[in-house]
């Protein structure tokens, strides 16, 4: 592997392109040439190429708040197509506090800049399943990408913070802001949920059971330093989300890219906006009327950038299969029932085989 002009040694890698490598690189423990995918599975969209990108779904949640049922109806049914056509939409309006997106935003950055010594203090491993990784730790394929994934729940937030942070002051902060973007996006969570189920005709409380304390819900940073040859590599390869469904909030800079129809669009960056996309539990609830779609974060030379998914899950024990009221004898089940609990373990395993893991359990 190694294309045209890819520096082999590390000195000649950092100079030769003027940007700060990926710190995994850095320290030794990779070569540039580990990050190199195979040609073909290569992105073929750079990340400010927008085609496509003005049919991408917007929603307007302050028709929420209009006293003429006609705008909820008109919000309902624009989501539900969005859904069933790209399986990702843009929301405008959606209440959240920009400040606190803000601050949660400088926070990621804060961590991110951090020796890596001090990251690694919190390095995901069997103890830690959720934290930081780095390409060298994580994945079999490399990413170029760190990220520091959270649980949304206040002990594990605090184990975290209590690793990384001497001060108590610096530990409390982290927490106290974590928690309250995490509240708040379960909350905005729970209502595009609610609206996405009156989408197809269902009761919006239906699925009310499935969510509880003790659901793990997670948050994950994402940050992408530039990359010298960002067409060699991926920051997230493809793949889809496989909880309930995810809300995104991505910086100004861009590179999330959405599959549609065979093609991939990248979705333009847009202040205060969140980008939502449905998850596998949610294709499998709806029987395939929504869609959980393949997506991509591909990267650039000259500008770092940083994502915050936050991926809305079920409990454990929940069960995911083919809501019965949309299965009838001209519709029928499409997947065969599953808790999240197994879901998650089949996803583990899916990855090594490089498949969906939903396929498991079609009929
Ligand atoms: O960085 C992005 O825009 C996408 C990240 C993503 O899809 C993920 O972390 O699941
Ligand atoms: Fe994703």
């Amino acid at each position: 592997m190694g294309g045209p002009g890819m520096a082999t040694d590390q000195g000649g890698y950092a100079n030769s392109v003027g940007v700060d490598p990926h710190p995994a690189y850095l320290r030794g423990s990779l070569k540039v040439q580990d990050f190199v995918w195979p040609e073909d599975e290569r992105p073929d969209v750079p990340f400010d190429s927008f085609d496509g990108e003005d049919a991408f779904p917007v929603v307007d949640l302050s028709l929420l708040l209009s006293s003429d049922p006609r705008d909820t109806d008109k919000l309902v049914k624009e989501m539900a197509a969005a859904a069933a056509d790209w399986g990702f939409f843009r929301i405008v309006n959606h209440g959240v506090s920009l400040e606190l997106v803000a601050k949660v935003e400088a926070l990621a950055h804060e961590f991110f800049q951090l020796p890596s010594s001090q990251k690694l203090l919190v390095a995901r491993n069997s103890d830690l399943p959720f934290g930081y990784s780095g390409s060298e730790i994580a994945v079999r394929i490399k990413n170029w990408t760190e990220t520091l994934q959270l649980i949304w729940g206040k002990e594990l937030i605090t184990k975290i913070a209590e690793k990384v942070w001497t001060s108590e002051s610096e530990r409390q902060r982290f927490i106290n802001i974590v928690e309250e973007y995490c509240v708040a996006m379960g909350n905005l969570s729970k209502l595009l949920l609610e609206l996405l189920l009156q989408g197809l005709g269902l009761e919006a409380t239906c699925l009310n059971q499935h969510f509880g304390p003790k659901s793990v819900s997670t948050l994950r940073l994402n940050f992408y330093p530039p990359c010298p040859q960002p067409d060699l590599t991926f920051g997230t390869q493809p793949h889809a989300d496989y909880g309930v469904l995810s809300i995104l909030y991505q910086d100004s800079i861009g590179g999330l890219q959405v599959l549609k129809r065979g093609r991939w669009v990248s979705v333009k960056p847009q202040a205060g906006s969140f980008i939502v996309n449905i998850g596998d539990c949610l294709q499998v609830w709806s029987d395939c009327k929504y869609q959980s779609v393949l997506h991509r974060a591909v990267v650039n030379n000259f500008a770092a950038r940083l994502s915050m998914p936050f991926f809305y899950n079920p409990l454990d024990e929940a069960v995911i299969s083919p809501l019965q009221i949309l299965v009838d004898k001209s519709h029928r089940a499409k997947y065969k029932p599953f808790t999240w609990a197994d879901y998650r373990k089949q996803f583990e395993l899916a990855k090594a085989r490089k498949h969906s893991p939903t396929d498991f359990y079609k009929i």
